[in-house]
């Protein structure tokens, strides 16, 4: 398996690398390039993750960091919230963590969004690096330095942007990951073509078998395409002053039914509704065709991401949608596609044309 690495860079400058592994094997090798080696560390992770990949971390960890301390909270997104990041800061505060230590979020996105914002925050914030164990994780909420917790029911509501010191991406983990939360990732996947790259887009389509049956090389070139895509948006928006924002394609309507379903959905599940709802605005518009449409469609049911969300109804999901942050002057920031591979940034759709598309999916 081709093994490689991308680096992430500011104004020209590099800011991390991120490695394209199929074990742990050179960690501390990437550690020691990273300059973190001989520091204190927590590792946090969640209950789903710990007991397939924290006795090897902490193994791999222990003869290159001063020492090595463990948190682990109950797995799923009811747990990213600050409750959780406050029992870390005790346990941070109780190992006399300080700011040359440093924190390892091991797992999903709840872990690697609320370890880093746990490390953006304590003591004015301290370094971390990302091993992500999810799909969903690897492509896309690893990269790019958004960190955060949920806030009653609002979606990633608290947070701080915090570029992780290094994102080490190990394939094999996928091998272990549940089928339905390896496809919830497939959302981000086909997010990025369907907003960058039409070439990357058709790629996913004539790869489809190969991607369902998680084929090493096919998942390790797909994860790699991913992550440079949204390497090169990260890099001239990191704040996501504007370009990033079309990393939201889906997430508009996709956060307000993630609220709506009391998060009994996966992000991704959600992401691809969102996406859906998102392509028909834009063939409403007339910006794709029917046939465009259906194809990007069907490419989400391909991979299973055609959840039904019939118990909402459109108002409330309307409603939702306004309180989510996604708002920018009164007006909801929606994110539809020019053409395949090309979105941009609107802040014009009405009620009303929500209204339309959200009867037609929940028909
Ligand atoms: O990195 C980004 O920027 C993204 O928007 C990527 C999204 O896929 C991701 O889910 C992100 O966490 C959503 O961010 P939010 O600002 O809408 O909470």
């Amino acid at each position: 398996m081709e093994e490689s690495k991308l680096s992430v860079r500011e104004q020209g400058k590099k800011i991390y690398d991120i490695y394209f592994r199929d074990s742990f094997d050179d960690l501390t090798e990437a550690l020691s390039d990273a300059g973190l080696l001989n520091r204190k560390v927590c590792i946090v992770t969640e209950s789903n993750v710990a007991p397939l990949y924290l006795k090897e971390l902490y193994d791999l960890l222990g003869p290159v960091c001063t020492k090595v301390t463990t948190f682990s909270f109950s797995a799923g997104e009811a747990h990213k919230q600050l409750k959780t990041v406050e029992h870390l800061y005790e346990q941070l505060i109780r190992n006399h963590f300080d700011r040359k230590d440093l924190i390892v979020a091991l797992g999903g996105g709840v872990a690697g969004d609320m370890a880093g914002f746990a490390a953006a925050t304590y003591l004015r914030g301290i370094d971390f690096i990302q091993i992500p164990t999810t799909l969903l994780s690897q492509v896309d909420s690893s990269i790019g330095g958004k960190t955060g917790v949920d806030f009653i029911q609002y979606k990633n509501m608290i947070g701080a942007f915090h570029q992780p010191k290094l994102v080490y991406i190990n394939v094999n983990t996928l091998k272990s990951l549940p089928k339905r939360e390896y496809l919830s990732g497939m959302a981000e996947v086909v997010k990025h073509g369907l907003i960058k790259d039409q070439e990357y887009y058709r790629w996913i389509r004539d790869h489809k078998k190969q991607i369902l049956s998680k084929d090493p090389d096919t998942m390790l070139e797909m994860i790699r395409k991913s992550c440079d895509i949204k390497r090169r948006v990260v890099e001239e928006d990191p704040k996501e002053q504007g370009e990033r924002a079309l990393l939201n394609f889906g997430h508009t309507l996709g956060h307000a039914v993630e609220t709506l379903m009391d998060f009994s959905l996966l992000h991704g599940e959600c992401v691809a509704a969102g996406c859906r709802l998102a392509l028909k605005l834009s063939r409403n518009r007339r910006m794709l065709s029917e046939k465009e449409t259906e194809e990007a469609c069907a490419l989400f049911d391909a991979f299973s991401l055609d959840q039904r969300f019939d118990r909402l109804t459109p108002e409330r999901i309307i409603e939702t949608t306004k309180s989510d942050k996604k708002m920018a002057g009164g007006h909801i920031r929606f994110i539809l596609l020019k053409r395949i591979g090309e979105a941009c940034i609107d802040l014009t759709v009405s009620d009303k044309e929500m209204m339309e598309v959200l009867e037609e999916e929940l028909r």
